[in-house]
């Protein structure tokens, strides 16, 4: 027997699923039925894709046999089985990097938490929630040697050679304390039919049934085999069939998530692609949606038979948090990774599922607003990620973001802000580079606000990136407040050309302010501030080539704003008819200084801003 130690992650996380999840310890079943399932999915793919697997006898299924005198439970699968080797690098170290991140996303609120369990694959350790021994006997398939691996959680764990008649692995949990109420069969039954009901495969249970012996007068107990679960691919029965919780039911059991899933759809498709998909869509965002390494919820099964749930391919990134399952008839079953990429099948499945689930999405939005706002809490990000990325369905895509508007409360969408359009308005306005607060407050918005012109505000970080190339809504253009260029809107035909009036103090500052600005010009768009910078049309704007610096882009050029002077605003006028001295200096500085900070870009020389205030303030007290 030789005794092996765990890798210190696994010590560790042993030490708190066993802490965290105390009030949910049912789990530990879904965890370790899940694992004979996916075992059992890759011993089935083995055998109808390698020829060195084609000939085996394969029986899949999963027996539970509960021994309630000893208050022992087995688990024991068909599958794909592990050999030493796998047994040491499987239950004895954590591969993944993303349990890591799992390990510092712990919050003890056990609900999260468990939840955590099944997004991070921490499943297996979830058995020493409720035992004190566990015993790991597996053989895999094609090899001749099984392999005992036994552990009680603690500091690691012995392996030795051992039996097994047929590939497959069977797992003994030897319940402790708080696993004494599944040493019972009605608890058993009733937490696979919760959890595990839709598994592919048919989960039987081993007992002791007491039942009533009418001749003799006395309940006796059969030692009996019954399926406890459906076992059926139940995306594959008509709609009218399923209940609504049908689909909860095996949402959680697919998802590994507590709560109802918002939405689903349903589709089978027939004609010249054969298919069926049904998608959900989670209550709460998965909480690896904005890493880099996030797991796919969408299973891939080719008639009936599940081939991978890891395939980035089988929808587009933006809609990474959509769970579900696509079975198609079309694809091989010994579909690889480098084929998907580029099959035509998975190609023509996967155009028409985006464009299901943005039509879904679509209809729930026009329909049931309420619950489509519960989708926006969640989603409204990634769905903008997809104008970035889906050119195709961009329209659809501006139809279903929601935006914060100057004129409304909460959100709104671009078509009712297109509804709200003045008379004669030409194109729709939005502004970005920061939070929310500062948006609101920007100088920028001054003229909006006098013309009565609504004013989307985007605040998201991947605002300014992803909306500086969506030129249009329709037919009308979409226009970011602060570039240079200006809109008809703004233009008063009525004023005279104040921009001659105002040359001489525009040269005095553009000559102070030299290089750190392209331009210095009239402002058609200030009302109650002096100043503004604005940028070219392609170019980022100040704040966001900030951003790119502090994430680390050091390549990007120092590029300059334009400044733009108010000449209606008293400060403006007063520089106009001074005599050029230190004072009218301090002022050009000032001017620009602060419109950088309405901006939230931070000053390159507070001490020199500060003194120039000073020496402005000591005259005019
Ligand atoms: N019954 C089994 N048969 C064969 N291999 C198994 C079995 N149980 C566990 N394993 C192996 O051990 C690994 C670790 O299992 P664990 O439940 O900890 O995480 P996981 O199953 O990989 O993740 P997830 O729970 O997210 O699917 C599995 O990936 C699998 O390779």
């Amino acid at each position: 027997m030789s005794k092996r130690e765990f890798q210190t992650e696994v010590s560790q996380l042993l030490q708190l699923i066993i802490h965290s999840l105390y009030s949910h310890p049912e789990i530990f079943l879904r965890e370790l039925i899940s694992n004979s399932s996916d075992a059992l999915d890759k011993l089935r793919h083995l055998t109808l894709t390698d020829d060195a697997f084609k000939g085996l006898a394969f029986d899949p299924r999963i027996d539970l046999e509960l021994d309630e005198a000893n208050k022992t439970l087995t688990i024991a699968d068909t599958g794909i089985g592990m050999n030493e080797e796998d047994l040491v690098a499987h239950l004895g170290t954590i591969a993944r990097s993303g349990t890591k991140n799992f390990l510092s996303q712990l919050s003890g609120d056990a609900k999260r938490d468990s939840n955590l369990i099944g997004q991070f694959g921490v499943g297996f350790y979830s058995a020493f929630m409720v035992a004190d021994r566990v015993e790991v006997v597996s053989r895999k398939a094609g090899e001749e040697l099984a392999w005992r691996w036994t552990s009680d959680g603690k500091t690691g764990f012995d392996i030795e050679p051992a039996e097994r008649l047929v590939a497959g692995t069977t797992v003994t949990l030897h319940f402790n304390e708080e696993g004494e109420q599944y040493a019972n069969s009605w608890r058993l039954q009733e937490v696979v039919k919760k959890y595990s009901n839709h598994i592919a495969f048919p989960i039987f249970l081993t007992y002791d049934k007491s039942e009533w012996n009418d001749a003799e007068k006395k309940s006796e107990k059969t030692h009996t085999t019954e399926q406890v679960n459906a076992a059926s691919a139940l995306w594959r029965r008509p709609k009218n069939e399923l209940t609504e919780t049908d689909y909860k039911e095996l949402y959680k059991s697919i998802s590994g998530d507590w709560e109802d899933p918002l939405f689903w759809f349903h589709t089978k498709a027939e004609g010249s692609l054969d298919y069926t998909t049904l998608f959900y869509i989670p209550a709460k965002a998965p909480l690896d949606l904005y890493q880099a390494e996030y797991k796919t919820g969408v299973k891939l099964y080719v008639k009936r038979v599940f081939i991978m749930d890891d395939a980035k391919e089988l929808l587009p990134s933006y809609l990474r948090f959509v769970r579900g399952i696509i079975d198609s008839e079309d694809l091989p079953l010994n579909v690889s990774r480098e084929i998907l990429q580029q099959n035509r099948v998975l190609t023509s499945i996967r155009t028409a599922s985006v464009k299901k689930i943005l039509s879904e999405l679509k209809n729930i939005a026009a329909n049931q607003p309420e619950q489509y706002l519960k989708f926006i809490a969640e989603y409204n990000r990634p769905l903008k990620e997809g104008l970035y990325s889906d050119f195709a369905n961009r329209e659809t895509l501006l139809d279903l973001i929601r935006f914060k508007s100057t004129k409304v409360e909460g959100l709104t969408s671009l078509a009712d802000v297109k509804s709200r359009m003045k008379e004669g308005q030409k194109s729709l306005y939005y502004i970005t580079g920061g939070a929310e607060s500062l948006l609101r407050t920007s100088p920028l918005l001054e003229i909006y606000k006098k013309k009565d012109l609504e004013v989307l505000i985007l605040d998201d970080d991947i605002d300014e990136i992803v909306f500086s190339g969506v030129e249009k809504y329709g037919d009308i253009d979409l226009k970011a407040v602060n570039k240079a260029s200006t809109s008809e809107d703004l233009q008063d035909e009525a004023e005279p050309d104040k921009a001659e009036t105002l040359k001489p103090l525009l040269d005095k500052l553009k000559a102070t302010l030299g290089d750190r600005v392209k331009e210095v010009r009239a402002s058609v768009r200030l009302a109650d501030s002096p100043s503004c910078i604005v940028s070219d049309e392609a170019e980022p704007s100040m704040k966001m080539q900030q951003m790119l610096r502090a994430m680390g882009q050091k390549d990007i050029p120092a590029l300059k704003p334009t400044l733009e002077i108010n000449p209606d605003h008293e400060i403006v006028k007063k520089l106009l008819a001074r005599p050029d001295d230190v004072t009218t200096e301090d002022a050009a500085w000032l001017l620009f200084d602060q419109a950088l900070l309405m901006e939230g870009v931070p000053l390159p020389d507070p001490a020199l801003f500060v003194q120039r205030l000073n020496r402005i303030l000591n005259l005019s007290i």
